[in-house]
């Protein structure tokens, strides 16, 4: 990390003199990732007057926002957290991609204006060789957090900002963006090198955290007290210890390169066999291991308690009777690319992780209970399951629990005897879970189920024979077995709403589909149902009107974006080829103008930034021994604004 801060600007002014004959200053002279910025500018032809360069067409920049829909995603709240807090210092928060290219802004409106003449906003192309040295080139250049202030920048037209910016890196180590203040630069907010730096941190642990949710994950930093601090070093294991993923830090700490995840072991480089950290995600037990680094020095360890959907590292053991009449025999299936499940595939990591695990069950006598809310696919999901797998030429029977009378429920899954009760078919009927003998029973909306009848199931599930309504004799059932629910099931057992028994004998492997809004695949996902709707003839999103559906919440989900997809095709004019706002339904139309909610969203906890922040304050308040409205010239904020942080009232005078 660098800060450029303390150096005089007379060194600057003659660093500066030197450079527009195109020489560097001496060692020393200026701050060195700025010094080597420059030589990086002079050998790249750039030259002090030279004029900025590097805007990128809309497709461009729709592309790039399209590549780094996740990235935004996890960024938004963290710069919707900057910007309100750096609102009256006249300062603009930006996240540009790995290129440089900018790809989200939030600002004052009136310095936002200024920038907008420098090109400080969406589609403008920031890195070094465009537009010489600055923080967002800069950091990008030197992989590290760098702040770069007034003439510090190598252009003259940027000479009148001041910036801060810092890299941000994706769980698997890919540089991925930066995150930027840029402001004039005469309101110089103090500490915004270590400000940007938290916030990028702040990102990347976003990132990690949904990236490697189904992962055994661990927390490390050298003392006991640093766990759980935006300090500690995040670090993902697949199930046979090999670290998958890692934030910057994690790396740090285990002295591991990018190209070591996915490769390294974690014994040999924390001193604590594998089968330990597991077993502590399993028990979920809360205290934190001494592990010891290759160079011998202590390094704490908390291992997160495993989510639900991770339980596959421990199928429980399959249901205990055997069919008695021999079933279709289940042919080992072929991991093909092109399966049913890669099909669900948009490139969300949460959802490969999720297909992954299901396909690993396919053809195994595993119950999967698939959980998610209302929408977000779980039936397609099953289905995809039942044609991904050894079944899948034999009958896929769907059960809606939620749907039948309860009175009717115990007839259409267990089936009846000949005149079993008044309107019953004469024959009788076998019930729908004969119907799925050797092909796959799923039970949606399970947790719907009523409790009288859940106990009859179990022993059904346990016994794999039914016994029709009315008498008759048991007869041998083989099914593979999916159930759904929008309800958590296990916080259903807890009010008494479903039985526990019933519950573990469902869940050999949960699978807790994401909800649309923490998808990082929108942009995949639109265009595949854009397609399918309109096939041939594909339209596509105006490009402001798809940043505004990828930041909405989707309450409804899929089905929800799939009904306003389908609508908006239809409303689209013969020949028109592009959706804009005009074209979505009433309502979704009137949800996406409304302001959105304050930040910071769900998931993302502001309060590292918070410290940050109060951290600062209080250091420009004893520098400016306690005068607080040269405190808040010094912070570049207001007067009332530094109140307000402070929690105090505004005093009568000043
Ligand atoms: N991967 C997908 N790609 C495209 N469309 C999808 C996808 N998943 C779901 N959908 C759309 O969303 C709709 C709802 O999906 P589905 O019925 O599988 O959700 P669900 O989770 O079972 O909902 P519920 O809990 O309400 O039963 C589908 O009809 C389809 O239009």
């Amino acid at each position: 990390m660098t800060q450029t801060g303390g150096r005089a600007p007379s060194r600057l002014r003659d660093a500066r003199a030197l450079l527009d004959h195109g020489e560097l200053p001496p060692p020393g002279t200026i701050d060195p990732a700025v010094c080597r910025s420059w030589q990086r500018c002079l050998a790249a032809g750039l030259h002090p007057g030279s004029a900025p360069a590097g805007e990128s067409s809309r497709l461009g920049l729709d592309g790039a926002i399209d590549r780094r829909h996740h990235l935004l995603r996890r960024a938004r709240p963290v710069m919707e957290y900057l910007h309100a807090h750096l609102r009256d210092s006249g300062s603009v928060v930006l996240l540009a991609d790995q290129s440089g290219l900018v790809i989200d802004a939030l600002g004052d409106a009136a310095f936002l204006e200024r920038a907008d003449r420098v090109a400080l906003r969406p589609g403008a192309c920031w890195d070094e060789t465009a537009r010489g040295t600055n923080a967002i080139g800069t950091a990008l250049a030197e992989a590290a957090p760098v702040s770069v202030h007034g003439a510090e920048h190598f252009l003259a037209p940027h000479r009148f900002l001041t910036c801060a910016a810092a890299p941000l890196a994706g769980p698997d180590g890919t540089l991925l963006g930066v995150i930027d203040i840029s402001g004039p630069h005469r309101a110089r907010p103090p500490h915004a090198l270590g400000l940007i730096a938290a916030a990028g941190q702040m990102i990347e642990r976003a990132l990690f955290e949904a990236e490697a949710a189904g992962a055994v994950r661990l927390r490390l930093h050298p003392q006991a007290e640093g766990l759980g601090t935006l300090a500690e070093g995040l670090v993902a294991l697949s199930e046979d210890g090999t670290v998958i993923a890692a934030t910057p830090a994690g790396r740090t700490l285990l002295g591991l390169c990018c190209g070591d995840l996915g490769r390294a072991r974690i014994e040999p480089l924390l001193g604590l066999p594998a089968a330990r950290l597991l077993d502590q995600a399993q028990a979920g037990a809360d205290r934190p291991l001494t592990g010891r680094t290759r160079a011998g020095r202590p390094l704490f360890v908390r291992v997160d308690p495993l989510r639900r959907h991770a339980v596959a590292l421990v199928p429980p053991r399959p249901a205990a009777a055997r069919p008695s009449r021999p079933a279709p025999v289940p042919q080992p299936v072929a991991s093909a690319p092109e399966d049913a499940l890669a099909a669900l595939d948009t490139g969300d990591a949460r959802m490969r992780t999720l297909l992954d695990r299901a396909r690993r069950v396919l053809g195994k006598p595993i119950p999967i209970l698939l959980q998610g809310e209302s929408g977000v696919g779980k039936e397609l999901f099953a289905t995809a399951i039942h044609a991904a797998g050894p079944r899948r030429d034999r009958p896929l029977v769907a059960v809606n629990c939620a749907a039948l009378p309860e009175p009717l429920i115990e007839a259409e899954l267990f089936g009846y005897a000949p005149g079993a009760f008044t309107g019953a078919r004469r024959d009788g009927a076998p019930g729908r879970i004969r119907e799925a003998d050797g092909g796959t029973l799923f039970l949606d909306e399970i947790g719907d189920m009523p409790l009288s009848l859940q106990g009859r199931l179990l022993r059904v599930l346990q016994e794999r024979r039914v016994v029709p309504l009315g008498g008759g004799k048991p007869v041998a059932v083989d099914f593979a077995l999916i159930a759904a629910s929008h309800r958590p099931l296990k916080a259903e057992i807890d009010t008494g709403r479903f039985r526990a028994d019933l519950y573990y004998r469902l869940n050999g492997l949960t699978l807790t589909l994401p909800p649309l809004r923490e998808r990082g695949d929108f942009a995949a996902l639109a265009a595949r149902l854009l397609a399918e709707f309109a096939p041939g003839n594909t339209p596509r999103l105006a490009p402001g009107l798809a940043v505004a559906l990828a930041r909405y919440r989707w309450p409804g989900n899929l089905r929800q974006l799939a009904n306003a997809l389908r609508f908006a095709c239809a409303m689209l004019d013969p020949g028109e080829t592009e959706i804009d706002w005009i074209h979505l339904p009433e309502d979704l139309a009137e949800d996406l103008a409304a302001p959105p909610p304050p930040p910071p969203t769900a998931g993302l906890d502001p309060a590292p930034l918070r410290v940050a922040m109060a951290s600062v304050i209080e250091h420009t308040l004893e520098a400016a021994g306690g005068n607080l409205s040269e405190a808040a010239r010094r912070l570049g904020i207001s007067r009332n604004t530094l109140y307000r942080r402070l929690g105090q009232r505004r005093p009568a005078r000043l």
